[in-house]
């Protein structure tokens, strides 16, 4: 009988946005459903930043939690701004993120790190490599992000989302880099369109036409919401609409919603985030209208779904439009770059709502795209460089 292996002891950060949290969480729990097969517990400890998204996800998960400091990275060509009071406080904020995380890392004695990304992973990263503990880097946008820029460097191993990322890494960091993908919840890839009818009250949705789901990101997007707001009666004289708003102007949208012909209305869903029913929501669009944060993009692909995109304009070197661009000369998507207006919407949107096939092949181009295992993919890198115990 062989000797029950201690468990394995991970910790991982990232966060912030849902961007860098949803990737780190799906990678922890395909970790513990691989090492559970093997009769092998995991040991997690997750350290981000107090006011991320990953403190309320971390703790609500039953993943231990430990805030370190970090500062915010700005980009900027002027040198001037550079040393701006505001980034020479968060610079300094980093070496004692570094400090705390170290000797968190310390105490903890995992063997192996995992950073997904956001002005967190910097300190903990760089504490990682000082305290000598394999480091895997992931990164879900086709560039870099500015947080592994500084981390790549420190990796054990590099795992990027796409192919056309890897020239873009630091010649030490290529040769060993995998290509896995961006992890996908599992449940975002099994929802029911059914189940969204129920848990959502959809029962003035016309069956016999198309849906369409709006999101701006976990935060919502008051571009997108205005840009909707002002084509509505006539989206919903074509389709009905699930649309995903965020806290900014939910009062505002909500009071034109009010507003619509009777019979309109019952076709028009309007909420601030989708929490559990976002899997079913996503199995019951046809089409979706959303920012083009690498998340949601991963998401989108893996199941295969006709898109238009209005990606964030402000993106850390202008990424979100590179994704959509990338996604639309494939075919695989309609990106709307540069000022965007109703008009521009109509147009986007009218051809894939009258035409099924075309909605139908645009999807068969996204799920190309897709890479559903990249979870698995990002395990086994986990594992590859992982001191054994
Ligand atoms: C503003 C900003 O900095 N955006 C960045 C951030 O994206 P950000 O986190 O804003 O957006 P993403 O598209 O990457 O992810 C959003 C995630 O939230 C989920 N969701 C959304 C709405 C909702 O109601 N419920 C819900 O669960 C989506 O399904 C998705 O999983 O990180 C991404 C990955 O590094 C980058 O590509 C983006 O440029």
């Amino acid at each position: 009988m062989g000797s029950e292996q201690r468990a394995l002891r991970l910790v991982v950060t990232g966060g912030g946005t849902g961007g860098h949290t949803y990737p780190a969480l799906t990678a922890v729990r395909a970790l513990q459903a691989r090492l559970a097969a093997e009769r092998r517990g995991v040991d997690v400890l997750w350290v981000g930043t107090a006011k991320g998204l990953e403190a309320r996800i971390a703790p609500a998960e039953g993943i231990s939690f430990e805030p370190v400091a970090t500062g915010k990275v700005r980009r900027s060509k002027n040198p001037l701004k550079l040393i701006s009071p505001a980034n020479v406080r968060d610079m300094l904020r980093v070496p004692w993120g570094a400090f705390q995380a170290r000797s968190l890392i310390r105490r903890f004695g995992p063997d192996v790190v995992l950073a997904t990304g956001g002005y967190v992973a910097v300190p903990v990263g760089l504490a990682a490599r000082s305290c000598r503990a394999p480091l895997v880097v992931h990164e879900q946008t086709v560039r870099l992000g500015l947080a592994n820029k500084v981390l790549a460097r420190a990796a054990t191993r590099v795992a990027v989302s796409s192919e056309s990322t890897l020239p873009l890494l630091p010649e030490s960091a290529r040769s060993t880099a995998v290509v896995t993908g961006n992890p996908v919840r599992p449940a975002v890839l099994t929802g029911r369109p059914d189940k969204a009818v129920a848990a959502l009250g959809l029962y003035g949705f016309d069956p016999s036409l198309p849906t369409v789901y709006v999101t701006g990101g976990a935060q919502g997007s008051v571009q997108i919401n205005t840009l909707v707001a002002d084509v509505l009666p006539w989206l919903l004289e074509r389709a009905n609409v699930v649309h995903q708003c965020g806290p900014a102007n939910e009062a505002d949208l909500h009071a034109r919603a009010a507003r619509l012909p009777a019979d309109l209305m019952g076709r028009y869903f309007l909420t601030g985030f989708l929490g559990p029913e976002l899997p079913d929501v996503l199995a019951l669009a046809d089409v979706v209208v959303s920012r083009s944060g690498a998340g949601t993009l991963a998401e989108l692909t893996a199941l295969g779904k006709a898109a238009v995109f209005v990606p964030l304009a402000s993106s850390a070197g202008n990424e979100q439009a590179h994704n959509a661009a990338h996604l639309e000369q494939a075919g695989a998507a309609v990106a709307l770059l540069g000022t965007v207006t109703p008009d521009h919407l109509r147009a986007a949107l009218g051809p894939l709502l009258e035409d099924e096939p075309r909605r139908t092949a645009m999807a068969a181009r996204a799920r190309e795209h897709g890479r559903p295992d990249a979870a698995e993919r990002l395990v086994d890198v986990l594992l590859s460089v992982a001191r054994r115990g």
